[in-house]
């Protein structure tokens, strides 16, 4: 844009000088006089060239109206709650010396301010005002809108301005930015009139930067409250009152957000070992040389809680403090992952392979009620629950649910039991007889746990209502229809009672129409979802005002535990734990002494590299056990999951579902 037009006669000879200058930079020159910085150069240019700003026409500062400005403001609400002690605190150190604070969102409009009211005028007019719009776009260079557009901690002081009604401020901003990076505020001092030297805002420039940052934190350690994680930095003295770094963490040790530094952190991790899977999550211990059971005993098994662990990527030594939740999980936060399921469903699992093959397979059948579902798995792995959610998830959810435990009906009852008896059919029965539970069922589903157990005689006669869709009640001379679909349990083996002449093969086939696979618990990769779920669902029960916390000791304990009696066995230890501890809190002191033995072995295996020469058969053989699960595989190794990923390359060994 060249300078063509005759400049308006009100404007001072500073100002004139000025947007010469703007004129020249735009022009191409490179005068001693221009600004040195790069960042003002170019903003310079894109206010010219972009934005088609005319300097030569500079412009009052512009405050949105009142509306406006609320809805800016209710925008970052969480945010400005969080920031409130920190604005005070700033602005209480620069006051005296004449400056005035402002906080910006993510579009340049001041939704904070602080300033001396004796100036209200002078400071509205110079756009130091609540409500003031900063964007590049309309303000030009400036410190906020700059900021805002590099992304960077600026000076821009009196000249550097782009708008020659700018040229006496001096400002100087830092972004703010949200747990994702991206930034969500400006925080910006400033004052009317400053020195002319440049340095005399360095130190602004230290101490804005220093509050952002802190506003930075405490917005994370807000939004993640509910979170475990982890403070670290390189001096042990400072990690428990100023560690730089933030990570939220699992307690599984899969880490959900960081802070800027804990950013840069995943960063160089990444740079020197990129992800090359699918697999966008890293864990604690792929960052750090640690076991997630150490960083989870930091709190109850060091004195100074705090313990010491090597970087990856750098070999830098960070310490590490932990902080627990304030409050426990939301059910919202217990969200299984799978969410396009039915609900019913989806809470069955957070993330394993083979429960989710479970969940996927029982979306298919939930409306197939003529394919007989068998469910398989070693007892309390959950086989009724998942029952239930296959009734629950289907359309004929508001009709009855029947269960009945095979096992646990006396022989002699169990046929009248289940096929119901007219009055007087036999002593002892009911005067008006009784329904059975099959007729019972109709319209709904037939549960049939251990199944195995049932009689061979009964079987017969199930077999018979299975094809014929009709019960005869002991006594009775019609037989009543039923309708129902029929699920059935069993932790036997029933190929081997059927080897050994204990159950009829033509029911089983029956019966199998569809097989679901229970996982056990020790082999689920989602057993920290299973540990909470089943946690949240004791507490709901109870009737009691406080809710009571798992700490991370005990939740370490759990994981580490093999569940031989699965969820069942997690939920009278997690029972036993809630009636008998002292306070509010569950630490691994309340957990039952048998879930602190018998934990699950690691390999002897400790270093990275230390297995790469030995038979790939071991690590193929721990992969199938655990579903292709690269990450539970690597825990249980206690080596980072592109350690085993690089040896998995290494040894040649393709997961089934690569295999083209
Ligand atoms: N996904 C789950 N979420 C919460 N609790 C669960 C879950 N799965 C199982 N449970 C709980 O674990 C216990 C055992 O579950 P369930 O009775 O369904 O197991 P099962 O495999 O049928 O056992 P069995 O073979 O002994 O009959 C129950 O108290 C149930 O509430």
């Amino acid at each position: 844009m060249p300078m063509n037009a005759p400049l308006p006669a009100r404007l001072q000879p500073v100002q004139r000088q000025h947007i010469e200058h703007i004129f020249q930079l735009g022009d191409g020159l490179d005068k001693s006089h221009l600004p040195a910085k790069q960042t003002i150069r170019n903003s310079w240019l894109r206010c010219l060239n972009e934005y088609q700003l005319d300097p030569t026409q500079p412009r009052p500062a512009r405050v949105v109206p009142q509306q406006t400005l609320i809805e800016h403001r209710e925008s970052v609400d969480e945010l400005l709650h969080v920031a409130r002690a920190g604005v005070d605190q700033l602005y209480s150190q620069i006051a005296t010396l004449g400056y005035v604070l402002l906080l910006t969102d993510h579009r340049g409009i001041t939704v904070e301010f602080r300033g001396n009211t004796d100036q209200d005028q002078q400071l509205r007019k110079a756009g130091l005002y609540l409500g003031a719009d900063w964007d590049e776009r309309f303000a030009g260079t400036c410190a906020v809108g700059t900021c805002l557009h590099d992304r960077q901690a600026i000076i821009c002081h009196r000249e550097e301005h782009f708008d020659a009604s700018h040229i006496a401020l001096t400002c100087t901003a830092a972004p703010i930015t949200d747990p994702q990076g991206n930034v969500m505020a400006v925080l910006d001092i400033s004052a009317l009139h400053s020195p002319t030297q440049h340095e005399s805002q360095n130190f602004s420039l230290s101490l804005v930067t220093l509050y952002a940052r802190m506003i930075e934190d405490a917005y994370f350690l807000q939004r993640y409250r509910d979170c475990l994680m982890v403070r670290l930095d390189t001096s042990r003295e400072f990690v428990h009152v100023n560690g730089r770094g933030l990570i939220a963490i699992e307690e599984n040790g899969q880490i959900i957000a960081a802070n800027a530094v804990g950013r840069e952190l995943l960063a160089n991790h990444h740079q020197r070992w990129p992800p090359w899977s699918a697999i966008s999550t890293t864990h604690l211990s792929e960052l750090f040389e640690c076991d997630i059971a150490d960083v989870l005993n930091i709190n109850s098994a060091v004195d100074d809680q705090l313990r010491a662990f090597r970087a990856r990527a750098d070999s830098v030594i960070y310490f590490i403090s932990l902080l627990e939740p304030r409050r426990p999980r939301t059910a919202e936060r217990l969200q299984a992952p799978t969410n396009s399921l039915p609900e019913p469903l989806a809470h069955l699992g957070g993330d394993d392979p083979a429960m989710r093959k479970v969940q996927k397979l029982a979306e298919r059948l939930r409306n197939e009620i003529s394919v007989n579902v068998l469910i398989s798995g070693e007892t309390g792995t959950g086989k009724e629950i998942v029952a239930r959610a296959l009734h629950n998830s289907g359309h004929r959810s508001e009709g009855p649910f029947i269960a009945v435990n095979c096992a646990a009906i006396p022989e002699s009852l169990i046929e009248s039991e289940l096929f119901g008896y007219e009055p007087g059919a036999f002593t002892g029965g009911r005067v008006k007889g009784m329904r059975g539970l099959i007729p019972q069922a109709n319209g709904g589903t037939l549960f049939l746990d251990e199944i195995g157990d049932m009689p061979l005689s009964l079987q017969t006669r199930l077999l018979r209502v299975l094809s014929e869709r009709e019960v005869m009640p002991l006594g009775a001379s019609t037989p009543i229809h039923v309708d129902m679909r029929v699920i059935t349990a069993s932790h036997r083996n029933i190929e081997a009672l059927i080897e050994r002449g204990e159950f009829r093969e033509d029911l089983y086939y029956r019966l199998n129409g569809a097989q679901l696979s229970l996982p056990t618990l020790r082999e689920r990769a989602d057993k920290l979802y299973v540990i909470r779920r089943v946690f949240n669902d004791l507490v709901c029960a109870r009737a009691a005002n406080e809710t009571p916390r798992l700490r991370a000791d005990a939740i370490s304990a759990l994981l580490a535990y093999a569940w031989p009696g699965n969820i069942r066995q997690l939920k009278n230890a997690l029972a036993f734990a809630l009636a008998t501890a002292e306070n509010n809190e569950i630490t691994v002191e309340d957990l039952p002494e048998q879930c602190l033995s018998q934990r699950i072995t690691r390999q002897p295996i400790h270093h990275a590299e230390a297995k790469s020469s030995e038979p790939s058969q071991q690590l193929v053989s721990l992969l199938r056990d655990h579903h292709w699960n690269v990450s539970a595989v690597a825990r249980i190794l206690g080596i980072s999951r592109p350690t085993v990923y690089r040896q998995m390359q290494r040894q040649g060994i393709v997961p089934p579902n690569w295999r083209t």
